[in-house]
């Protein structure tokens, strides 16, 4: 189903928040998405920043596999508001990132023909970054991800599978920073090309597959566009990033009493 089948205002927008991840490198606990950014679940933090957006008016959660019901309790628990308050679903997710992503774009119904997907463990992003990924999908663009430039350069190693982890790594080569961007969500898409994508690629993990969405629409040969990023849009993956995450907030809270 394509924007264009829908063309016009009934084509709605959803956002798909893969939440079914652990969080290893965050360290043992509760599973990533349900930790505590300043007393607020991140997961909870992530569903507004999407429903923040006026263009969004449907989000699924992708729960862990045994948790759908837990994290539907904990939602209840922190409702949406506001006369345009989005709908919320959740859905049980699977044992990698892109195989939850599929599962929850399963649940989407018919009308909508926009699709964001966006990390739970990217609480933070700033409405003006989601509100740019829709335009540019109903401006065209089939495939649409925000992204920044590299603060650090970049070396190319060989692979080496069975070497011991800490031994010194032979570079093999240094890319043009000046032409490198790290990616993040919400990545924006036209829902036939995402499904298409998700369809074409399942069973895929890991190097096989992608490790973003965009990447397994890359693969069908269909273009991706980037749109400027935000700084606050990074992920949460080890501990200093909770660090970081609570201080973002604190600063938001004392600015605009967020
Ligand atoms: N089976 C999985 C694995 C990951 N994710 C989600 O994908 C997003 C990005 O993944 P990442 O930050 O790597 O989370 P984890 O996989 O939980 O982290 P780690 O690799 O440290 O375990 C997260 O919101 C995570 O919950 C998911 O929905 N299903
Ligand atoms: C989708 C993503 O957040 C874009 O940067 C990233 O690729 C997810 O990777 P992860 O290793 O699953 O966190």
């Amino acid at each position: 189903m394509s924007d264009r089948a829908f063309a016009g205002a009934s084509a709605r927008t959803a956002a798909v928040i893969p939440a079914a991840g652990r969080g290893t490198r965050l360290g043992p606990g509760t599973p990533k998405a349900l930790r505590a950014l300043n007393g607020t679940p991140m997961l909870v933090h992530a569903v507004r920043a999407m429903a923040a957006s006026r263009a969004v008016t449907l989000v699924v959660v992708v729960a862990p596999p045994d948790g759908a019901a837990e994290v539907r309790t904990l939602l209840d628990a922190y409702p949406l508001t506001g006369p345009d308050r989005a709908e919320l679903l959740v859905v049980p997710g699977g044992a990698s990132r892109q195989e939850s992503v599929r599962l929850g774009l399963k649940a989407l119904p018919e009308d909508v023909g926009t699709v964001l997907v966006h990390d739970a463990a990217r609480p933070l992003v700033p409405v003006d970054v989601v509100d740019a990924v829709v335009a540019a999908v109903r401006g065209g663009a089939p495939a649409v991800v925000p992204a920044l430039p590299l603060a650090d350069t970049v070396k190319q190693i060989a692979p080496r599978p069975d070497a011991a982890p800490g031994t010194p790594e032979p570079v093999v080569g240094t890319p043009e920073r000046a032409l490198l961007r790290a990616v993040q969500t919400p990545q924006g898409f036209d829902r036939g090309t995402l499904d298409a994508a998700h369809e074409q690629f399942a069973g895929q993990h890991g190097e096989e597959g992608a490790t973003d969405d965009a990447g397994l629409v890359e693969r069908l040969g269909t273009p991706v566009v980037l749109v400027p990023g935000h700084e606050e849009a990074f992920k949460v993956t080890r501990p200093l990033d909770l660090v970081l995450a609570e201080a973002v907030l604190a600063r938001r809270r004392a600015n605009d009493g967020f």
